[in-house]
């Protein structure tokens, strides 16, 4: 069986190259490009590629997939900073090359697309949630995509019991006191050295709380994930958004 032809873009970032390591490790795909800043786009399509991982940062991935899906790349992202407008684009583009696939993961680590189930499942069972996550001070957006997918879901699960405002009998705050408003669920972004990326959901009803935490703890945690999505995404055309759509959650 000939190899699934993969190339990273990103490759030499933190992420970007152990995925390179672990395509290139992987006996089923062959890694035919690793790009970072300044290489040539038009490099993928001279090398075959079928699949693209992107890697890079939120002002380089709209570029990027444009040309991959003109050029009938699939897509495997785990680049942030995706809005509503940036997911119509694509959506658009997608249109136009219905053979093609993309997916976006906002985290490519199992333990953290089951804390975003869990999440989801648990709210509308609580009076107050918060979402706080911790990464890396080298990060470059805030809050994380995780914590404001959590905070989407949780909101959409939220709306759909008919759960009332949290209760918050805040006053007077300092501006950022009490995080970022993610659809009326508050958002804490914490940036330490030492960390990686961890994630706490908070929820608190009368006279108990329960703390759903993860922790990735070494790049290795997205590793499965990204594999899983290369090989899944040449049979899924169109956007795929979470990771949860290729795994069997209730199996
Ligand atoms: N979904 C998930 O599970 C995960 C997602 N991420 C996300 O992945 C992204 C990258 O994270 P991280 O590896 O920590 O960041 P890094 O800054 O370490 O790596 C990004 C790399 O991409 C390069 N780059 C920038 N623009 C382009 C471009 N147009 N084409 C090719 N390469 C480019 C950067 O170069 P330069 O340094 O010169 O700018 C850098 O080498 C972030 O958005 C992060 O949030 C990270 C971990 C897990
Ligand atoms: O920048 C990171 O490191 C990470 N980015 C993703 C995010 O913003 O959610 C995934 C993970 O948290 C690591």
């Amino acid at each position: 069986m000939s190899k699934l032809r993969v190339a990273v873009l990103g490759a030499k970032g933190r992420i970007g190259s152990e995925a390179a390591r672990s395509v290139e490790a992987a006996d089923d795909l062959e890694l035919v490009a690793a790009l970072d800043r300044d290489d040539k786009i038009e490099t993928l399509s001279e090398k075959g590629a079928q699949v693209v991982v992107d890697l890079t940062h939120p002002d380089a991935v709209m570029g990027n997939l444009e040309y991959c899906v003109a050029n009938g790349i699939h897509g495997v992202v785990g680049t942030t900073g995706w809005t509503d407008e940036r997911l119509a684009q694509l959506r658009g583009w997608l249109e136009a090359a219905p053979a093609t696939g993309v997916l976006i993961a906002p985290n490519f680590s199992i333990g953290a697309v089951l804390t975003m189930q869990f999440a989801q499942q648990a709210a509308r069972f609580f009076e107050s949630v918060e979402v706080i996550e911790l990464h890396h001070p080298n990060k470059a957006d805030a809050p994380s995509g995780t914590a404001h997918r959590t905070a989407q879901l949780i909101a959409a699960a939220r709306e759909k019991a008919g759960s009332p405002a949290q209760p918050d009998a805040t006053t007077t705050a300092l501006d950022g006191a009490r995080g970022a408003d993610v659809d009326g669920v508050p958002v804490h972004s914490v940036r330490l050295r030492g960390l990686l990326a961890h994630q706490e959901v908070l929820l608190g009803g009368e006279g108990e709380t329960l703390t759903i935490r993860h922790d990735s703890l070494h790049h290795k945690s997205f590793m499965p994930g990204i594999l899983l999505g290369v090989r899944r995404v040449v049979d899924t055309p169109g956007l795929t958004f979470g990771l949860e759509h290729f795994l069997d959650l209730n199996g």
